[in-house]
């Protein structure tokens, strides 16, 4: 059924994806940035003071006949790199990827970070977590999804994404034609409020073997990179000529004509594995002949980030209904 399923424009440079949303009757356009780390629908709205708007579009509750406000409710995001947005909320019918929710809590933005004002890629987001981690107060809010899921076919949801080249996000169906190997399901962890598992180990370059070590980590269509345990990134860059952690980039940076491995990590019992071309694992030229590698620690954080450096390696199967993650090769 094609009509569930919403492409995903990659941005920046494949940093962020977005997805276009209609909010309201009639339909206001936005594109947002679906995020399974995080769990607030949020949107750029009539609200924000000039100065915090960069071209975004913005979303008037006033215009459509179908909002209604949340009187007394609030919500307050605070993201992994720092920024936030913070506003008010309203209930309206929105659509993605052909699925409809009406009476989604739409939360509007009265207050954005810098970052959100310089993001002109981006009007918003969609949080596809679970909403445990929802913001809204007095009382939280369910996303899209857990609207949407109990009258679609499958209570899950896939990621297609694609380097440098737009990818899909399908809502209730799985697209037998988009992966080529079998899904390997591993289960999932919602206590904290993500998408949560464990891989069993990873491979660096074309080694046959697993390095095996627990790999806990949260699968976030919203990070652009692959955040990973110190052992694991010093491992990897250990394979990779003339590669240091450079104090002025923050992170691990190489030579840009250097070859970089691939990295594979593990699904389940680690009969099945995900691997990362090296050539995603070269992200961003520094400007000074050096260039930033995907693979980072993920020091601080407390647990690793498959960000959509894996993500965009594989098709992924965000199972809510069974509480599983699937990949497969592609
Ligand atoms: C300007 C800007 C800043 C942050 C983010 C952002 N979106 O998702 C995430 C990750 C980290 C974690 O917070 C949840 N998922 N970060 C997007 C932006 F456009």
């Amino acid at each position: 059924p094609d009509e569930d399923s919403a492409d995903a424009e990659p941005q920046l440079g494949d940093e962020e994806w977005t997805v276009p949303v209609s909010i309201g009757t009639p339909p206001q356009g936005f594109k947002l940035d679906l995020d399974t780390g995080s769990s607030d629908l949020w949107v750029f709205s009539t609200l924000l003071s000039k100065e915090e708007v960069n071209g975004q579009s913005l979303y008037d509750p006033n215009k459509s006949t179908t909002a209604a406000k949340m009187t007394g409710y609030t919500w307050d995001c605070h993201y992994g790199d720092g920024s936030f947005s913070s506003g008010y909320i309203y209930q309206d019918t929105v659509t993605i990827g052909g699925v409809t929710v009406a009476k989604q809590p739409v939360e509007v933005a009265k207050t954005v970070a810098p970052q959100f004002t310089q993001d002109t890629a981006l009007d918003g987001l969609v949080g596809l977590g679970f909403w445990t981690i929802n913001t809204a107060e007095p009382k939280k809010q369910k996303t899209f999804f857990e609207n949407a899921a109990p009258n679609l076919e499958k209570g899950l949801f896939t990621a297609d994404l694609k380097h440098e080249a737009p990818g899909s996000y399908n809502f209730g169906w799985i697209d037998e034609n988009a992966h080529a190997s079998n899904i390997t399901y591993a289960d999932v962890d919602s206590s904290d409020g993500y998408w949560m598992w464990t891989s069993p180990g990873y491979a660096v370059g074309d080694a046959k073997g697993i390095n095996k070590t627990a790999i806990r980590g949260i699968t976030d269509t919203g990070t652009t990179l692959l955040l990973l345990p110190d052992d694991v990134v010093d491992t990897y860059y250990g394979q990779v000529d003339g590669a240091t952690w450079a104090e002025e980039w923050s992170g691990y940076v190489f030579d840009c004509n250097t070859t970089v491995p691939d990295f594979s990590f593990a699904v389940d019992n680690g009969t099945a594995k995900v691997t990362v071309p090296g050539e995603y694992l070269n992200y961003a030229e520094n400007g000074d002949g050096t260039c930033y590698g995907g693979i980072q620690s993920d020091y601080g954080v407390g647990f690793s980030i498959f960000g959509d450096i894996a993500i965009k390696s594989a098709f992924v199967v965000f199972d809510q209904q069974n509480l599983k993650l699937g990949w497969a090769s592609k």
